[in-house]
C-alpha cells in the first residue's frame, strides 16, 4: 500500500498501513441535525468517501461509521446554551427527534445526490446511551471523571495527554472553555461527560446520576469503539472539530483503556466571503438549493477540484469554471462509449500511452495524501490525445480500455460519472417523443412487412446509442450513451 496520510496526530505524511491487512475501519464524525445542511457540510463527505472509494479500489474491505448527533450538542460548545436540537424543535414546534429525523433525511437525500456511498453504519447518539453510560462509568472508576449535581465532568488534571492532537498547552485549553465557566467544575478546562437535565430540558434519560443527557464528545468515542474495536484505523471531521472535540474524544477513549484512532484527517473549511460557512451565523449557501440549481456532480466536481487540508472559498464563478471542466470531461467520456459501438477491433499506439500516463499520474496523486485537484488534472492532461484517438476513430481495444479507466477510476474512484449522469435523456419530452415517432414508424413498417424497413430503423437507433428491445407490452427504448 503506496498511500501517505497527513495524520494531524504526528503533524505528518505518513504511510497509510491498516491494523488489520485487508480491513480498513473509518469513523468520520456527522452533522448534528438541526438545520439545512449548507455546502460546507458536504465536504468532509465527499473527500471521506473518495479516501473510502480509493481503499476500496485497492481491494481492501472498508467499514465506514458516520454518525448523527441527534442530542447533546448544545448552542455553546463550552458545555452551556441549549441542547441545539432542542432550541429548534420549540421553534418549529416539533418533537425534537422530529426535528432529527426531517433534517437526517435532508441530509442523506443531499448525499445521495452527491454520488456519496452510504455509511456502513450511521448511529445515532440518542441510540447509544448505555453505551455512554457505561464509557461515563469506566472513567469514574478509574479516577478520570467526578459526578457533581447529577452531571459528570472529565478531570483534565488527570490525563497528561490532554492536549496532543490540538497542541494546545494549558492557558489554550482554559481559553477554549472561555464563557461560563460553571462553578461545579474543578478545572475550566473540564468538559461534561453527562448533564444533568433542567425540569425544561425534553430530551432526558435515566441514569446512575439521576435523568440527564449526554455531553457531545462522548457519543463518538462510544459508538467509534463499538463498532470499530480498540486501535482503528481512520479518525475524520473538519478542523474546527479537532478542539475540544477530537482532543476530548481521545482522552475519554484511552482514559478508560481504550486504544483509539490510529489516523487523524481533517478536511478544511468551505469560507463564504472570507468567512467560515456555518449554520450559527447564517453566513451560508443552502446546500439543497445549490443542488437544485446545479447538476449535483458539478458540485461534487467543484468540491474535489481543491485539496481537502486547504481552504475553499466558494465563489458562482468558481463553480461556473468547474461546471466547463466537468461537461469537458463528461463529453470525452460519452463519446468513447458511443464510438465503441462501432469500433473496429485493434488498438491505438498513442491512446494506449495516454492512459498508462493517466493511470500513473492519478494513482500517484491519490497516494500523496488524497490530492484530488491532481487526479483530475491527470484527466485533463489525457484529453487532448483522447480527442486525437477519437477523430482518428481508434480501434475497440483502446476505446474499451479508456471506458474502463473512466468507470474505474472517474466513478469508482471519484464518484463523478454516475449512470444517472451518463444515460441522461438530453432533450427531455422532445426526444422521447422523436424516438417513440421512430418506433411507431418501425412498427407500421413491419406491420406491411417491409422489415428491411424497420430492421433498418432499429439499427440507425443503434448506431445513436438507442437500444430498442421488443417486449409483451411493445417495443421498450433505453439509451447506452
Ligand atoms: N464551513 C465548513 N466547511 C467544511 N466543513 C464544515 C463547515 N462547517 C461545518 N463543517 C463540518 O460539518 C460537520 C458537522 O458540523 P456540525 O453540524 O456539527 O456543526 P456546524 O454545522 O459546524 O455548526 P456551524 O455551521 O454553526 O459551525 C463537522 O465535521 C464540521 O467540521
Ligand atoms: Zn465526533
Amino acid at each position: 500500500m503506496l498511500l501517505q496520510l497527513y495524520n494531524t496526530l504526528t503533524r505528518q505524511k505518513e504511510p497509510f498501513v491498516p491494523a488489520t491487512p485487508g480491513y480498513v475501519g473509518m469513523y468520520v464524525c456527522g452533522p448534528t441535525v438541526y438545520g439545512d445542511p449548507h455546502l460546507g457540510h458536504a465536504r468532509g463527505p465527499v473527500v471521506f468517501d473518495v479516501l473510502r472509494r480509493w481503499l476500496l479500489h485497492q481491494g481492501l474491505q472498508v467499514r465506514y461509521v458516520r454518525n448523527i448527533t441527534d442530542v447533546g450538542h448544545l448552542t455553546d460548545d463550552a458545555d452551556e446554551g441549549e441542547d441545539k436540537i432542542q432550541k429548534r424543535a420549540k421553534l418549529e414546534r416539533l418533537e425534537p427527534m422530529e426535528v432529527a429525523e426531517k433534517y437526517t433525511w435532508a441530509y442523506f437525500d443531499a448525499m445521495d445526490d452527491l454520488n456519496v456511498l452510504r455509511p456502513s453504519i450511521s448511529p445515532r447518539a440518542a441510540g447509544h446511551i448505555p453505551e455512554q453510560i457505561e464509557l461515563t462509568q469506566a472513567l469514574i472508576e478509574k479516577g478520570h471523571a467526578y459526578e457533581k449535581n447529577g452531571s459528570v465532568y472529565f478531570r483534565v488534571s488527570s490525563w497528561p495527554e490532554y492536549g496532543k492532537l490540538s497542541g494546545r498547552n494549558f492557558e489554550e485549553q482554559e481559553a477554549g472553555a472561555r464563557v461560563a465557566v460553571r462553578e461545579e467544575k474543578e478545572d475550566p478546562r473540564d468538559f461534561a461527560l453527562w448533564k444533568a437535565a433542567d425540569p425544561e430540558h425534553i430530551m432526558r434519560w435515566n441514569s446512575p446520576w439521576g435523568q440527564g443527557f449526554p455531553g457531545w464528545h462522548i457519543e463518538c468515542s462510544a459508538m467509534s469503539l463499538k463498532y470499530l474495536g480498540e486501535g482503528f484505523d481512520i479518525h475524520g471531521g473538519g478542523i474546527d472539530l479537532q478542539f475540544p472535540h477530537h482532543e476530548c474524544e481521545i482522552a475519554q477513549a484511552e482514559a478508560a483503556g481504550h486504544a483509539f484512532a490510529r489516523y487523524w484527517v481533517h478536511h478544511n473549511h468551505v469560507l463564504l466571503n472570507g468567512e467560515k460557512m456555518a449554520k450559527s451565523t447564517g453566513n451560508l449557501v443552502i446546500l439543497r438549493d445549490l443542488l437544485n440549481q446545479n447538476e449535483p456532480m458539478v458540485v461534487r466536481f467543484y468540491l474535489l477540484q481543491s485539496h481537502y487540508r486547504s481552504v475553499l472559498d466558494f465563489t458562482s464563478a468558481g463553480l461556473e469554471a468547474a461546471r466547463n471542466g466537468y461537461l469537458r470531461l463528461l463529453g470525452a467520456y460519452r463519446e468513447v462509449r458511443r464510438q465503441l459501438h462501432a469500433a473496429k477491433p485493434g488498438k491505438h499506439a498513442a491512446l494506449e500511452k495516454a492512459l498508462d500516463t493517466l493511470e500513473a499520474d492519478f494513482s500517484q496523486a491519490l497516494n500523496d495524501d488524497l490530492n484530488t485537484p491532481q487526479a483530475i488534472a491527470a484527466f485533463f492532461v489525457f484529453l487532448p490525445a483522447l480527442n486525437k484517438a477519437l477523430a482518428d476513430k481508434a480501434g475497440k481495444d483502446s476505446l474499451e480500455r479508456a471506458e474502463k479507466v473512466f468507470a474505474e477510476l472517474g466513478e469508482g474512484v471519484l464518484g463523478l460519472f454516475p449512470a444517472r449522469v451518463l444515460e441522461a435523456r438530453l432533450g427531455g419530452a422532445l426526444l422521447d417523443g422523436l424516438i417513440q415517432l421512430l418506433l411507431d414508424l418501425r412498427e407500421r413498417a413491419r406491420q406491411e412487412k417491409n422489415f428491411a424497413l424497420s430492421d433498418w430503423i432499429r439499427h440507425r437507433l443503434s448506431e445513436l446509442g438507442v437500444v430498442v428491445e421488443d417486449t409483451k407490452e411493445g417495443p421498450k427504448w433505453r439509451v447506452e450513451v
